[in-house]
């Protein structure tokens, strides 16, 4: 029987062309919206997806042919993923692919906020030669808390094994730890931790899950690292905690107001305070949801998705 595949964004072309190759068939539609994707998917058996639109229930009940979909990438919050897999539709992840460049962004934003590197750039760029402020922290010595020890978390606690540091991880799953940190109860990462660094999905229970009380119970003043998913942190308190000196750098590649559009963001009337906070504080720095989105990342994911699509038509 043909395997139909719609693709609904773009990809890196290897996605494509390999597909081809063993034989599947491939259309593209990148502009249709949610709607009119509904009313043709009934003629495909597989989706390849980023996070155009959410493929909920109402979007599954209409593919009654459908027998995967696949994510180009890790996060699977865009999917009813319960539902899908009790209509027995699998779902393709690809994590593996865009890993290593989630966790060389995290590294680089830690050296980047411990040495001032955006800030004395600019200062230089702009004519001031500013030594004392600009001095930096080491990482040598200090404590890494992983929250989230799946393929990010790992990639990156790799990532920290040349540095004198102790990397510790928490995760709601028991014994994922591997040779390159300790895993601990949440109260001892709280305890010990310098650098906080978050990779865990965004559901139901991780929603919100940095706020106020969380941030409270941090022993030491602390440093944090998100590359996850904004509403994983509640924003307001994570600016009370830098104002107040408990957090004292944050590296943001994803913010709670993602979502909304540039131009509502920058609208004075619409600014939330805290992303003003953000935008200003010179121990912050704020990417733009780009940490797994290098070029390499972008032909890996594609070849991670040809590879286990074939390998669910057993096409080896
Ligand atoms: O989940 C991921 O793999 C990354 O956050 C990239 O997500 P995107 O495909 O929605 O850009």
């Amino acid at each position: 029987m043909d395997i139909k595949i719609l693709h609904i964004d773009s990809n890196h072309s290897l996605l494509w062309d390999q597909l081809n190759k063993a034989g599947f068939i491939n259309h593209s539609d990148f502009k249709s919206s949610k709607e009119e994707v509904e009313a043709i998917i009934e003629g495909y058996q597989g989706i390849v997806i980023r996070s155009r639109f959410k493929i909920d229930k109402s979007f599954l009940d209409k593919a009654t042919n459908l027998q995967f979909i696949a994510r180009v990438g890790a996060g699977l919050e865009s999917i009813d993923c319960e539902y899908a897999i009790s209509k027995n539709i699998s779902l393709i992840a690809a994590p593996e692919g865009n890993r290593n460049a989630v966790a060389e962004h995290s590294l680089g934003m830690i050296l980047s906020l411990f040495n001032n590197l955006n800030q004395a750039d600019a200062e230089i760029k702009s004519g001031n030669w500013n030594r004392e402020i600009n001095r930096g922290h080491e990482l040598d010595g200090k404590t890494i808390g992983i929250i989230g020890y799946g393929n990010m978390g790992k990639a990156f606690a790799k990532k920290l094994q040349g540095f004198d540091v102790e990397v510790l991880c928490y995760d709601i799953l028991n014994n994922v730890a591997d040779a390159n940190a300790e895993q601990v109860s949440l109260e001892e990462l709280q305890q010990k931790t310098d650098v906080l660094s978050l990779h865990i999905p965004w559901t139901p229970e991780t929603d919100k899950m940095i706020n106020s009380k969380f941030i409270e119970d941090f022993k030491k003043s602390f440093w944090i690292i998100n590359t996850s998913r904004g509403k994983n942190i509640v924003t307001a308190d994570l600016v009370a905690a830098m104002q107040s000196g408990k957090i004292l750098g944050a590296g943001l590649d994803v913010l709670e107001y993602e979502k909304l559009s540039f131009e509502t963001l920058f609208n004075d009337k619409n600014t939330p305070e805290a992303f003003q906070y953000l935008m200003q504080s010179q121990n912050v720095i704020l990417t733009p949801h780009i940490a797994g989105w290098t070029f390499e990342s972008h032909e890996r994911l594609a070849q991670v998705i040809v590879d286990k699509i074939k390998l669910k038509y057993n096409y080896l």
